[in-house]
């Protein structure tokens, strides 16, 4: 059984905070693994790649050159795609294209009172890199959710890494990367992915960026490579807060939580509501759901564990609770959920009014679907075009800018004992004097 609270009762802070540290997330020790094979990678390349291929995926490869996936094997594999597919993937692929083109910033620069020119400029990374995970259930909806901003944000180079299980690869995932626009793809998975990404072997060249989402142990190695390149951010398992009043249907509100529920067992799924009777209609409703569902193993596990109803006394107290959970994906299916998403500012994602299922941000609704997870939205945001771009600051002084704020730099170097500092400025208001 979910945890069912009340806010209104005596014990509810404890309880609420008990549900905000559930530990959601079974960490073995892989570390210590991914650092060896990091090493293997950095120390022997391609031969390693291919030995751990062989090792983890089962997958003979004869040489260096069968590591990437070439055109004509991505042709042969997406012959099978149904042309109902191929035409949903193109729609989700073109809205996620022009969602993102709207986040591009504006370059800037202005003139200021001394003379002095100053701005920045945006500019893409050269090359990223995307980790897919493998097997037949890896999400073609993830590629075009990483590859599309990278495209949009002008990255020239694109590499996909995907583990090949048994030789076995969901042709999806290649329509994915051809929709795309992404046709370098190597047959190569876990942290020795990560590794060739991020440091280069004789057939990967090294990337700038790694993005995409993995087992324990892709996340241990983007954490190790941090540094040597960017990362997007560590995802956890999905999450799922809906806002609900007693004008819903329960059987819409029991399956928007189990879309997330079938996820992962570790998965966390949350209905708050202002009215109790709603609140066990939709519990009952889940229960009824489950019996039927094809992952019901999981996101009846994920329901039972994690899962909570909490009713409250007004949407007020339902908002207040949502910034503490800070969710992932934020569902208000309440009569004016402008007014209300106005109040619930810390969440990766809101989906507003019942005729907005989660889902729809999922696949096809234009935004992105990787956000941040176990309350980092308080602090942070979803994957965008901005993941994939930096700024550089620009500034330019005229001999009367130099004249008129040179001086108080040169005084601030002599502060800090840095004389190279002071005297560039100096020699140059010198020869401006002369
Ligand atoms: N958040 C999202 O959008 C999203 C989307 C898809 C998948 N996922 C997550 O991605 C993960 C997919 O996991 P997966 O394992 O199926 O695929 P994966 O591609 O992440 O990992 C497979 C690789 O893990 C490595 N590996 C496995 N066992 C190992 C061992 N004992 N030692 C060293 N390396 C080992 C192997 O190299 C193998 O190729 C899941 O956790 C899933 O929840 C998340
Ligand atoms: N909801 C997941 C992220 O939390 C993304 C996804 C992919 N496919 C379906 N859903
Ligand atoms: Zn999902």
């Amino acid at each position: 059984m979910p945890v069912f609270l009340t806010s209104a009762e005596a014990d509810f802070e404890q309880s609420f905070t008990t549900l905000l540290n559930a530990k959601r997330e079974d960490s073995p020790d892989v570390d210590a693994v991914v650092a060896d094979i990091i090493a293997d990678v950095r120390g022997r390349g391609d031969a390693a790649l291919l030995e751990l291929t062989q090792k983890f995926d089962r997958l003979d490869l004869p040489d260096s050159a069968a590591l990437r996936i070439t055109a004509e094997e991505v042709d042969d594999a997406i012959k099978s795609v149904s042309e109902a597919e191929r035409a949903a993937l193109e729609l989700a692929a073109d809205r996620i294209r022009a969602y993102h083109a709207e986040q591009m910033p504006e370059n800037k620069s202005w003139t200021d009172a001394s003379g002095a020119t100053l701005g920045w400029r945006w500019s893409a990374v050269s090359a990223a890199g995307l980790y897919v995970p493998g097997g037949l259930a890896s999400y073609p909806s993830s590629v075009l959710m990483n590859a599309i901003p990278a495209k949009v944000a002008g990255v020239e180079r694109l590499a996909v890494t995907v583990p090949t299980p048994d030789g076995q690869i969901n042709p999806l995932v290649l329509l994915a990367c051809r929709v795309s626009g992404v046709d370098e793809i190597y047959r190569v998975g876990g942290a020795q992915a990560i590794a060739a990404l991020a440091y280069g072997t004789e057939t990967i060249a090294p990337v700038d960026k790694i993005t995409g989402p993995g087992n324990a142990f892709v996340a241990a190695a983007k954490r190790r490579v941090f540094g040597k390149v960017g990362i997007d951010m560590i995802a956890g398992p999905s999450e799922i807060l809906v806002i609900a009043d007693k004008d819903n249907n329960p059987d819409w509100i029991a399956l928007d939580l189990l879309s997330q529920a079938e996820h992962d067992e570790s998965a966390q799924s949350i209905l708050i509501t202002d009215d109790a009777e709603f609140g066990s209609a939709v519990a009952v409703a889940v229960d009824k759901r489950l019996e039927t569902l094809e992952r019901r193993a999981i996101a009846g596990a994920s329901w039972r564990d994690f899962g909570a109803v909490i009713v409250v006394r007004d949407m007020d107290e339902a908002a207040a609770l949502s910034n503490r959970i800070a969710p992932e994906h934020l569902e208000l299916c309440v009569t004016d959920p402008e007014a209300l998403s106005k109040k619930t500012i810390h969440a990766g994602a809101i989906f507003m009014g019942q005729y907005t299922p989660e889902a729809i941000g999922d696949y096809i609704g234009g935004p992105n679907h990787v956000l941040p997870t176990a309350r980092s939205a308080r602090f942070s945001s979803g994957l965008s075009v901005m993941d994939f771009i930096k700024r550089t600051t620009l500034s330019q002084m005229t001999p009367d800018a130099l004249r008129s704020i040179g001086p108080a730099a040169a005084t601030l170097a002599e502060s800090e004992s840095l004389e190279a500092h002071g005297l560039s400025v100096l020699a140059r208001l010198e020869a401006l004097n002369r």
